[in-house]
């Protein structure tokens, strides 16, 4: 696997190192050793898919509020999506900044988003999977958002969404 830091540091774009050969290829998808060794504390309890079947869902923005913040590791396995990693945390030099990155299916490209952070992500083809593990096992507890179009962060997203559920849609302006 290899590690490349975003702009915010902590956030991770994590490229697989195909073992090619005639039946296709051999793909590492997640190693506590490799993300050890790439400085990153990450120990995965409860893994999900979520499926999209629209052009243009969005999700997100999600976290958790302080004291029951969790880190995530992202994958498209089925089509593309445009990741977005906020960053929320107060004392970092990115503070309110924010990354996206595709994912899609073909290039497994994935995003590790730290304790921390806010996500989303918008589905830039119909169909898409999206695996993630995630630090802590799901508790609707602590959940918290951001607008996708809020102001005081201004993500480019790649096209307006199509399909978005009320309470992503509403949530308020960003205080702070
Ligand atoms: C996230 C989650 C939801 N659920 C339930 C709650 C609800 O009935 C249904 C759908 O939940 P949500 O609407 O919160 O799903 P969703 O909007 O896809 O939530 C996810 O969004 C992305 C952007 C993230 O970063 C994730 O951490 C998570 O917050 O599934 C679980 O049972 N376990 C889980 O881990």
């Amino acid at each position: 696997m290899r590690f490349t830091e975003t702009a915010i540091p902590g956030v991770f774009i994590v490229d697989v190192e195909p073992r090619v050969d005639e039946r296709g290829s051999f793909n590492r998808a997640f190693c506590p050793a490799e993300f050890a060794a790439a400085g990153i504390d990450f120990v995965p309890t409860q893994i999900n898919i979520a499926r999209n079947t629209h052009l243009h869902t969005l999700r997100g923005m999600h976290h958790k509020v302080a004291g029951l913040e969790e880190a995530k590791f992202v994958r498209c396995v089925r089509g593309a999506i445009f990741d977005v990693a906020v960053d929320l945390r107060r004392d970092s030099p990115t503070f309110r900044r924010w990354v996206g990155v595709e994912l899609d299916a073909a290039s497994m490209r994935a995003l590790f988003i730290p304790e921390g952070c806010s996500h989303g992500y918008l589905t830039l083809a119909p169909d898409s999977d999206v695996l993630y593990q995630m630090s802590r096992p799901y508790t609707p507890e602590g959940d918290a958002g951001l607008r996708w179009d809020d102001p005081a962060f201004a993500i480019d997203w790649p096209a307006r969404p199509a399909v978005i559920n009320r309470r992503d849609a509403t949530y308020p302006d960003f205080e702070g």
